[in-house]
């Protein structure tokens, strides 16, 4: 037996366990509905060749994997359908390995007792829906309203590939942090005046400054070239660049995607990324969201604590860096927004923005019942 299996089934039990504690209390699945999933689970372990069991690496993080096509990658970042047939055995491995969030909510509430909750928000996709034109992503006023609740009760925190204005404009709260250009533009909350100068920008770190008139530079030449694709759209997000093909023919999709590379191939500083029907350029410096993380956790005073339970919730790949440092520190909860599986180093899962109000919404109402009992 292989190391990689000894993991999968110590994984297994844990999980087990917590999909058996979750559902004793309630009307969802019976105790004794335990030996069934005891059994599935054999025949996941039976199964070594299941994708879902690769490890993330391989796709996330260090850029497009050279070995694909541009149309292999953009179609592979882009899922168009969802996989809602519930004999499918990915779809039942996905949802025991990633279950959702608000079924666990207990369970992840038992796990943060007595330790300082920090919020962490992915904003498109998450606090608000994807839709086609970039500037109307707009959130809904509960979400807006549920977002204030929050901040009340826990330090929060927007992490964003969008530049800050832009956020600004759709989250327009000040007493949240606000991570934009995928972390590399972190202001703090600005609601309070600075107590030396009587004023507050909020600016607590812009690690790729630098790279400004590049970036710049980079923007307009990526206009002038993908003008003639139809749909094709391209997004100054301050410190990095989205160039969006949602609304482009997929019969187009190969010829943006060579055109933003030779862009690229004069910008070895510059790198190309993907998520959900766009592609990003970002300076090539170790800075990604899970750095942001790290960086506001310190900010608030948690470098090196164990008194802390961050929570990440987000649904794009750029999220997976947050995940993943989550999961190196082996503390606070990861959860990833998606309907169909993925690969992922989140441990829960929520479905839409509809499902990320619900639950933050739970942690208001568990923080107003429970404070008493908890630390701040
Ligand atoms: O980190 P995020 O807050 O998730 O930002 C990632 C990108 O989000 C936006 O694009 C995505 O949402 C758009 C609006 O729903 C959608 O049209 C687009 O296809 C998605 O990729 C944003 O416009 C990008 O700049 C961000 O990088």
């Amino acid at each position: 037996m292989t190391n990689q299996n000894v993991l999968g089934k110590q994984r297994v039990n844990e999980r087990l366990m917590e999909i058996a504690m979750s559902f004793s209390n309630s009307n969802d699945l019976p105790a004794t509905a335990v030996p069934e999933l005891m059994a599935l689970f054999g025949e996941f372990l039976a199964q070594p060749k299941n994708n879902l069991l690769k490890p993330l690496e391989d796709q996330n993080g260090k850029g497009i994997a050279k070995t694909n096509t541009w149309i292999d990658s953009m179609r592979a970042s882009s899922p168009t359908r969802t996989r809602n047939n519930p004999e499918n055995r990915e779809q039942i491995h996905w949802k025991l390995f990633h279950p959702s969030a608000l079924n666990m909510f207990d369970q992840i509430m038992h796990k943060a007792n007595g330790k300082q909750i920090v919020v962490f928000l992915d904003y498109d996709g998450t606090l608000s829906p994807i839709v086609a034109d970039p500037n109307k992503a707009y959130m809904t006023k509960k979400m807006r309203m549920t977002l204030k609740d929050i901040a009340k009760h826990f330090p929060t925190a927007i992490v964003s590939g969008r530049c800050l204005d832009k956020l600004f404009s759709f989250v327009r709260l000040t007493e949240l942090y606000y991570a934009g250009s995928h972390g590399m533009d972190i202001k703090g909350p600005t609601n309070r005046k600075n107590t030396k100068n009587g004023s507050n920008d909020g600016v607590l770190l812009q690690p790729a400054s630098e790279f400004l008139p590049m970036i710049n530079e980079v923007y307009k030449i990526l206009v002038e070239k993908t003008k003639n694709v139809l749909g094709a759209m391209v997004e100054n997000n301050k410190f990095c660049l989205s160039v969006h093909f949602r609304c482009v023919d997929e019969k187009s999709w190969a010829i943006l995607g060579e055109q933003v590379s030779l862009v690229l191939n004069d910008y070895p500083k510059l790198k190309l990324t993907q998520g959900r029907k766009v592609l990003e350029i970002r300076p090539t410096i170790k800075w990604d969201k899970g750095r942001a993380l790290e960086f506001l956790l310190e900010s608030l005073g948690f470098a090196n604590s164990n008194n802390v339970y961050p929570i990440y919730i987000g649904d794009d790949r750029t999220d997976e860096d947050a995940f993943k440092v989550l999961s190196n520190r082996g503390q606070g909860s990861g959860i990833l927004v998606s309907k169909i599986p993925k690969e992922t180093k989140a441990s829960y899962t929520l479905q839409d923005p509809s499902e990320v109000g619900q639950f933050l919404q739970h942690l208001v109402e568990w923080k107003r019942t429970n404070s008493h009992n908890h630390k701040l």
